[in-house]
């Protein structure tokens, strides 16, 4: 692709969001084809989507809710008749089959879990290069009574008799099972016959056209205007700068906030790495009073993630005003925070402080080019622009810092003890070479007592968690497995070396159902 083309031109396929949990994954899958994809409001009218440009299919993602329930979300007619394939999955598929005149309603055999899928029209082009029978994976509790005029069956499962149908006239298919999830074995084979063989794309999207893309649509957007990044030494941020920096050049003002929550030595580190490289101008801010007068006192989870979010922004206009004329606050915002944080159709988790956390009277406007990106995603563009291996694997470290890894309320004493443990288990694994292994690695302070006994003497002192786990994208995570030897090691250094501490704990738990931080 040449650099003059624009977003516009790139093949795309449109995922519309209903709300299921996968439906992220759905735009990824597609892009590791080798497609643009992307995720967007099924309130958008069929103009609306064309307007993107380029359009080669749309797919509609599953959901929660049932098709024929009160406020069920909708689609607009019209895009059945845009004369451009359609894909639905699971709620998708039960949506196109009600608009489309054909009966869905509750069944009394729900399905969850891996099943079988009988494919009995072989020769369907969605199938194509595929086995007459697949494991899929199932999670519905509606389904297809009646198909709707011009549609035939493709495949049944145990107990739904309609797992796919097609109306190959109009290039609709439907999937009652989700091909975007790995238990749904070949299920990549199927999107790739969808999005090559019958919506026709080419696969000749790459990292450094997404590169390309968003330099010159940040150089549109600003023009002569100045811009500020949050910059936190994590590879988000770092990308996002330098992206910014091949795009606008010294119209760019770096600020990095030590809020007091950072880690051990994590402020000369971020300044040695990061000052001067790239040739980023930074400016480091020591905000630790301001943020920590406002977490006195405050233990809900969502209340600290909120507050903290707010002073960031607080801390950067206040910069904005020495620099004057600022009118865009660039940030390192992925997808993973912006689903987690709520969206319009997906429950909030939790508030990342850079999306639900911002707050209401913010003046800034925002520039977040990685925010339709996954971790993962986000490192292979960190290659691609020839960042160092360090900054782009470094372990991913969450803007409100220490103060979510602290239960309840943050005090100067337990940010000292979650600092000095989280140095320790870092040390130990950096020193055992496992550093490559593992996603993330910190240690928490649940904020209970327990009770002990040291040199002969009672103690009733605070117990550390060690979380330590693998993930590709940190939507979903491993408790990762580090050697007994080394956990023995790292439980003694705590115990001795930090005050307050009578006890260490392991955290065994995936995501879901817990999830990576403890708030
Ligand atoms: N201490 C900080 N100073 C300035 N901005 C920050 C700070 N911490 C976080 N941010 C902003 O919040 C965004 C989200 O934080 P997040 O931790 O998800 O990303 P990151 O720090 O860039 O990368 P990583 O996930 O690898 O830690 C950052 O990309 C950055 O824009
Ligand atoms: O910048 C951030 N601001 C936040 O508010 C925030 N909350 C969680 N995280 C990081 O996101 C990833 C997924 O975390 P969870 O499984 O805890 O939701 C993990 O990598 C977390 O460290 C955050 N990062
Ligand atoms: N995963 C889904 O999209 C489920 C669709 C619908 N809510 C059902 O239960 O059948
Ligand atoms: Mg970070």
């Amino acid at each position: 692709m040449s650099v003059q083309q624009s977003m516009q031109d790139i093949e795309k396929i449109i995922v519309l969001d209903y709300g299921s949990q996968y439906n992220q994954l759905i735009t990824r899958r597609i892009r590791e084809l080798g497609v643009y994809s992307e995720l967007l409001s099924h309130r958008l009218t069929a103009e609306e989507i064309m307007a993107k440009g380029n359009v080669k299919g749309i797919i509609l993602s599953g959901g929660p809710m049932s098709v024929y329930a009160d406020g069920a979300f909708s689609i607009d007619d019209a895009v059945f008749e845009l004369g451009i394939p359609v894909l639905g999955i699971c709620y998708g598929m039960q949506l196109m089959t009600f608009k489309n005149g054909g009966v869905v309603a509750r069944s009394d055999k729900r399905e969850y879990g891996q099943q079988p899928l009988i494919i009995d029209k072989t020769g369907s082009p969605i199938f194509a290069g595929l086995e007459k029978e697949e494991m899929v994976l199932m999670s519905h509790s509606d389904r297809i009574e009646e198909i709707p005029e011009g549609f035939q069956v493709t495949a049944h499962g145990e107990n739904s008799p309609v797992a796919a149908f097609e109306n190959p006239e109009k290039r609709f298919y439907g999937f009652q099972f989700h091909p975007e999830v790995r238990a749904s074995v070949h299920g990549t084979d199927m999107l790739r016959n969808f999005v090559f063989d019958i919506c026709g794309a080419s696969g000749s999207w790459t990292m450094a056209d997404f590169i390309d893309i968003k330099i010159k649509e940040i150089r549109q957007l600003v023009g002569d205007g100045k811009v500020l990044l949050g910059l936190s030494g994590g590879v988000d941020s770092s990308v996002v700068g330098v992206l910014l920096q091949k795009a606008i050049g010294d119209q760019l003002t770096c600020i990095f906030v030590d809020h007091g929550l950072l880690r051990k030595n994590e402020a000369e580190q971020v300044m040695d790495t990061l000052g001067g490289k790239f040739g980023l101008n930074i400016i480091k801010v020591d905000a630790q009073d301001r943020f920590l007068d406002k977490l006195a006192g405050v233990s809900d989870p969502e209340k600290k993630r909120k507050i903290i979010g707010n002073e960031f922004v607080y801390v950067f206009d206040d910069e904005a005003q020495k620099i004057k004329d600022v009118d865009y606050l660039a940030q390192g915002t992925l997808y993973t925070d912006v689903i987690e944080s709520g969206t319009e159709t997906a429950q909030t988790i939790k508030s990342h402080h850079n999306v639900g956390g911002l707050p209401e009277d913010m003046t800034f406007s925002l520039i977040e080019p990685l925010n339709t990106l996954f971790k993962d995603e986000v490192r292979a563009v960190g290659t691609e622009l020839g960042m160092p291996h360090d900054i782009v694997w470094r372990q991913p470290f969450p803007g409100p810092g220490l103060a979510i890894r602290i239960i309840g309320e943050v005090t100067p004493e337990k940010l000292e003890i979650v600092r000095e443990s989280d140095a320790i288990l870092r040390e130990e694994i950096a020193k055992n070479g496992l550093e490559g292994d593992i996603w993330q690695y910190f240690t928490v302070l649940p904020g209970f007592k327990s009770v002990g006994v040291m040199g002969d003497e009672r103690t009733y002192d605070y117990t550390i968690g060690i979380r330590a786990v693998t993930s590709i994208d940190g939507m979903t995570s491993e408790w990762a497995r580090i050697p007994y030897d080394v956990l023995d090691v790292i439980s003694k250094r705590i115990v001795n070396e930090c005050s307050h501490i009578n006890r260490v704990v392991l955290d065994i738990t995936s995501k879901p159902p817990a999830t990576i931080e403890w708030e």
